[in-house]
């Protein structure tokens, strides 16, 4: 989807709402509008499903212009969740999601069966729900049929205006997991509008960071924008704590791991503590024919042992995975047992080992680039 020098302006004067917005939004990724209040976000929105007309620009869809898809089929084509879900107090949940296969003709054996199919898909028990009203429904109970019914009819595209903002902090950050998880399997094209930072990086492949009146600042992946916020005015609404931020968005399998030495079980203890000698840290780690870790030894296990080295040493307690955030592997090490935890990669293969310290390098070269980024804005 791409959005051409896209201007509104409401009638009354003032400058327009969004101003000549150039934005080109990928199949398949959430690209997400991220603002403070008033900065055109919902405007945007409302004119990629022709809820209100662009004043001048262009929306293509695919190959086509949206001026040229009749507005119905436009909107049965894209799903649109809103905050608070935006659900027909007096239809059960059943029916609101039906709502858009029903406009489309589905007999009603599909239309029930899609129902139920969607209800499991947002994780709500179909026999407990499909019949339930919306106000006996949670908050986030709510906003999951909400997600449902909008993608009711399977639409490529989906739009999300700040559609977990009303929710409180544990049932937003679960749906937003929830989300990602989905769009695992689902690949649609989104845009999520929030104003809330952490919730944008989050969640999107891309974020578009817009500014009063109507325009955006800059437009890049989350782990760019903290790193290389464009200017003064996307550093601020970052505010303080990028570092930390850095830590949530960085994989523990994007750092330098410790290189522990690691040999298989069958191999000859004489050669493991050659090895240890030749590294110098005292222990190694023992893995199993698939490369997963088993056990630490240190030289004093091995010591005077002949043939293979078998189960010498202590089993190996905690581990991290390698598609972990550093905040969370943070906090792992924090209550691990031993002061150096094994990584794992795929199939749990041993990637390399993680400590306190190893994390600490890692958050130091975070600061340096930073630093010199500031260095850099200050020379120009
Ligand atoms: N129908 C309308 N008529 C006149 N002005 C409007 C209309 N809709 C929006 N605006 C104005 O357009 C600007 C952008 O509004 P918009 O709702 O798109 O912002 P937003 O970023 O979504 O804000 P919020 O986060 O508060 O929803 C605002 O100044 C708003 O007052």
């Amino acid at each position: 989807m791409e959005l051409r020098k896209v201007t509104k302006a409401f009638p009354g004067g003032g400058p327009p709402a969004v101003q000549e917005l150039d934005l080109h939004i990928p199949a398949g990724e959430i690209v997400v509008l991220l603002g403070p209040s008033g900065c055109g976000k919902t405007t945007t929105m409302r004119m990629i499903n022709r809820l209100i007309e662009p004043t001048s620009g262009d929306i293509v869809i695919g190959e086509q212009s949206s001026r040229d898809i009749d507005p119905d089929r436009l909107r049965r084509h894209i799903g649109y969740v809103i905050q608070q879900a935006g659900l027909f107090p007096h239809m059960t949940v059943a029916a609101n999601i039906a709502q858009v296969p029903k406009m489309l003709g589905w007999d009603r054996r599909r239309i029930a069966e899609r129902v139920d199919e969607l209800l499991t898909l947002v994780g709500l028990e179909p026999d407990t729900y499909r019949d339930n009203y919306p106000r006996r429904l949670s908050g986030g109970q709510q906003q999951r049929v909400g997600v449902a019914r909008a993608l009711a009819a399977d639409p490529p595209v989906l739009l999300m205006d700040e559609p977990f903002g009303a929710l409180d902090p544990i049932t937003r950050e679960r749906l937003q997991d929830e989300l990602l998880h989905l769009q695992d399997d689902l690949a649609k094209t989104i845009v999520f509008v929030t104003h809330d930072v952490d919730e944008a990086l989050k969640i999107g492949d891309h974020i578009a960071v817009m500014q009063r009146p109507g325009h955006i600042v800059q437009y890049a992946t989350p782990a760019e924008i903290l790193t290389n916020p464009a200017n003064e005015y996307v550093e601020q609404f970052l505010g303080a704590g990028s570092s930390m931020r850095l830590l949530r968005l960085t994989k523990v399998g994007d750092i330098d791991l410790d290189r522990v030495p690691y040999a298989a079980e069958d191999a000859d203890a004489r050669d493991v503590l050659a090895e240890l000698g030749r590294d110098g840290r005292g222990y190694a780690l023992i893995t199993d024919g698939m490369h997963r870790p088993l056990r630490w030894v240190t030289a004093s296990d091995l010591e005077g042992k002949e043939g293979p080295v078998g189960t010498a040493g202590d089993p190996v307690g905690d581990m991290l995975g390698h598609r972990m955030t550093l905040q969370d592997a943070l906090e792992a090490l924090l209550n691990a047992e031993s002061e150096i935890v094994p990584v794992v990669g795929r199939r749990r293969a041993y990637a390399g080992a993680l400590s306190l310290a190893t994390v600490q390098n890692a958050i130091q070269s975070i600061k340096a680039r930073e630093h010199e980024r500031r260095m850099r804005r200050e020379r120009t």
